[in-house]
């Protein structure tokens, strides 16, 4: 492998000039800040610098050197960053400086992107990317990870420590063709080599770039696979541009895809939930059988290896190339939908939980009023069961009163009597007096009523006035002789006596007279023989009874006296 320097109009390259003059580093691909600036002090268009780039020594000042070590390696300061360029400089010395001797040299080996029909990284390849291109490595596909960077290599002139720097004998170079051909000749040796140690590569199924799709799928959804697997198609893409720089490229792809794949998910996954499957932990280069080795060593003659202390760890340019890739980035921002989906799938699952524990309480409130529906249900067979019992005729009753449950009108032959009709209270308590009888007050309710018939219903119940115990108690009816004031009374007492007295009605005013009295065979002693009463309407709308009576031991003296009120319309 020939090492050139990629600043444009330097022609510095490996093994030219006086031994370990001049130093060879790496560009910082690791540092991307520190890469800007290198990258802005070459000032080539459209080129990007891979882990075979190299600048010599002659483009830093010299305090970019910290030391040198024992064996005369120079080693760059991490900060260091070149400063000394030709950049008006056309040509430089005979036989064709730098970058346009290289860009010549590439033409003619026929490896211009558009050639490999795979894209390019830019409308130029530098000759530090065409190192090893030529059409004999080109047909060389495969390449070993140990073969990958030291073709040339003595180990003992590298520094594993450092080595990215190459010393080698600086000037002009008049014999450089023949150089660059034995440097072919050497790379294309190498190449069958890296082909031969490919082929395990190919028995472990990775795919003809060397990457299996698994490779770029994070675990997940199939759509984080299916998004995983458009990295493919970007690493592929981004590797087809390195494909005519690198000859060793199966290797390459297989190490880039190890490590891009973290860093490219890594950008979105920065943004996602770090529980997230999707997470993906980059994966540092490791000196792995399939890693390329993290230095390059020059023939031990001419070249010396330093390493650079940012870039001690080889990266790949795709990694930075494609860690900034609007196609990267945009890719993984598909990333976020699967987040998305994932979230939304999540608060699904869980409104799912809460729409079922609903779901449950509601079929136990169904359950608990279908429970009381029926509760209802038997609690109003019960009332009904209680109405029938306390008023067992009522449904008797209301099927035969008239539908409007209005009164009935009353007969016009006891309309005479009508003044009597209602519900009447004592007002004050009645007085009862007799001959043989201690004076004595009661209490008294009297209902009149009729049915329509021509006569009128009538009950008296009297009450002990304190204790409101049933005393006397008599019920019957009064008749109205047709067409005339002729009022019969009959009537039935709880004293066991059945009488009959007949009267006339004068306006508000009822007088009977007892017919006939009759007893029951063992009724008290001593007996009524006679009983007289009246009734009148007294101006205050009150209702007056006086009763009289003769006995078989007293004649006929007044037993009782009372005035009723009117409680109903
Ligand atoms: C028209 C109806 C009534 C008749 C025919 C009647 C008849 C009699 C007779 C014959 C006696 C027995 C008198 C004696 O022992 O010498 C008596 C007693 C008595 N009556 Fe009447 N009575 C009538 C209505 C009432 C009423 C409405 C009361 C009200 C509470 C009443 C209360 C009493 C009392 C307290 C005694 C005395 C003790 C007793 O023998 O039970 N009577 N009645």
């Amino acid at each position: 492998m020939v090492i050139c320097c990629a600043a444009v109009n330097c022609s510095n390259r490996q093994g030219k000039g006086e031994k370990r003059a001049v130093s060879f580093h790496r560009f910082p691909l690791k540092d991307s800040k520190r890469l800007i600036q290198w990258l802005k002090a070459v000032q080539r268009d459209n080129w990007t610098p891979t882990k075979y780039s190299f600048l010599c020594s002659e483009h830093f000042t010299k305090d970019s050197f910290s030391k040198r070590l024992e064996d005369q390696h120079r080693l760059l300061k991490p900060t260091a960053v070149p400063s000394i360029f030709h950049l008006s400089e056309k040509k430089r010395g005979a036989g064709g400086h730098g970058h346009a001797r290289r860009k010549t040299t590439a033409a003619m080996r026929g490896h211009t992107s558009a050639e490999t029909g795979k894209g390019t990284i830019g409308s130029s390849l530098s000759s530090s990317d065409n190192l090893m291109a030529k059409p004999e490595s080109r047909k060389l596909k495969r390449a070993s990870p140990q073969d990958d960077a030291a073709p040339k290599v003595t180990p003992g002139a590298v520094s594993q420590e450092q080595g990215q720097s190459l010393e080698k004998t600086p000037g002009d170079d008049p014999a450089a063709p023949l150089a660059r051909g034995q440097e072919e000749a050497q790379a294309s040796a190498t190449e069958a080599d890296h082909q031969k140690a490919s082929s395990s590569t190919d028995a472990e199924g990775a795919d003809k770039s060397g990457i299996s799709m698994d490779d770029f799928t994070p675990p997940g959804s199939g759509a984080c696979k299916f998004i995983g697997s458009l990295h493919s198609y970007s690493f592929s893409s981004k590797h087809t541009r390195e494909r005519p720089s690198v000859p060793r490229e199966p290797m390459d792809r297989k190490r880039l895809k190890r490590e891009m794949e973290p860093r490219c998910s890594g950008n979105s996954v920065a943004q996602s939930p770090p529980s997230s499957s999707l997470t993906a932990t980059p994966q540092k280069a490791s000196q792995s059988p399939s890693a390329p080795p993290t230095d390059v060593t020059p023939k031990p003659a001419a070249e010396a290896v330093q390493s650079e202390h940012s870039d001690a760890s080889p990266m790949s340019i795709n990694e930075v190339i494609l860690s900034a890739s609007g196609a990267c980035k945009l890719i993984d921002s598909l990333h976020s939908y699967c987040f998305s989906a994932r979230q939304n799938k999540s608060q699904v699952c869980c409104l799912r939980e809460q729409v079922e524990k609903k779901n449950g309480e509601l079929k136990s409130l169904r359950q608990k009023v279908s429970r009381s529906d029926s509760q209802v249900r038997k609690l109003r067979e019960k009332l009904d069961e209680l109405r029938r019992a306390s008023l067992p005729y009522l449904p008797y009753l209301s099927g035969l009163l008239p539908p409007s449950h209005e009164p009935p009108k009353l007969n016009p032959v006891v309309e005479p009597l009508s003044w009597m009709l209602g519900t009447w209270l004592s007002d004050p308590p009645g007085v009862g007096t007799f001959p043989t009888l201690q004076p004595f007050q009661y209490l008294e309710e009297v209902h009149i009523s009729h049915v329509g018939q021509p006569m009128l219903n009538f009950s008296f119940n009297s009450f002990h006035p304190e204790t409101h115990k049933p005393m006397h108690r008599e019920c019957g009816f009064i008749r109205l002789k047709p067409d005339t004031n002729k009022v019969a009374f009959v009537s039935a007492q709880n004293t066991g006596i059945v009488e009959v007295e007949e009267g006339e009605v004068n306006g508000q005013e009822l007088c009977v007279s007892s017919h006939s009295v009759s007893r029951i065979s063992f009724a008290k002693e001593p007996h009524v023989e006679q009983i007289t009463r009246k009734f009148r309407l007294n101006s205050e709308g009150k209702l007056e009874q006086t009763v009289s009576m003769a006995t078989t031991t007293q004649p006929m003296t007044q037993h009782l006296h009372i005035t009723y009120k009117k409680v109903t319309p």
